[in-house]
């Protein structure tokens, strides 16, 4: 990403901070404007011309757009779920759900 969690310096950076903020999870962050060989670096190994970039362990998913859709589409919380990882948004769901069922 460009800038860090706390201080994203792109609006593209900080719409994924917030969409993975949604889902509660954990994940490690590098601020590529500390490196510019990291910048380029990571450019050229997933072979994706933008910042920022996504991967859920080790397997790159894409860009801001890209996690966008699997957000909206709810395919997200399906990529989590497959390395173990329960989205905060699953349980969301599985409360409404319950609430229907009512
Ligand atoms: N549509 C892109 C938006 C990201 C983007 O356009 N990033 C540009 C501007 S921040 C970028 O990384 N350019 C190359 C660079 O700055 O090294 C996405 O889905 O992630
Ligand atoms: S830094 Fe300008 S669009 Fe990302």
């Amino acid at each position: 990403m460009k800038g860090t969690p706390d201080m994203p310096r792109c609006g593209f950076s900080n719409a994924v901070v917030q969409i993975l903020r949604m889902h509660g999870v954990d994940y490690d962050a590098h601020n590529v404007l500390a490196d510019d060989s990291v910048r380029q670096g990571i450019k050229e190994y997933s072979e994706w011309p933008t910042i920022p970039q996504i991967f859920i362990n080790k397997e790159f998913i894409g860009g801001c757009d890209i996690l966008l859709q699997l957000h909206q589409s709810g395919e997200l919380i399906e990529e989590l779920q497959k390395v173990g990882i329960a989205s905060a948004l699953l349980e969301a769901e599985v409360d409404e759900n319950d609430d229907k069922k009512k």
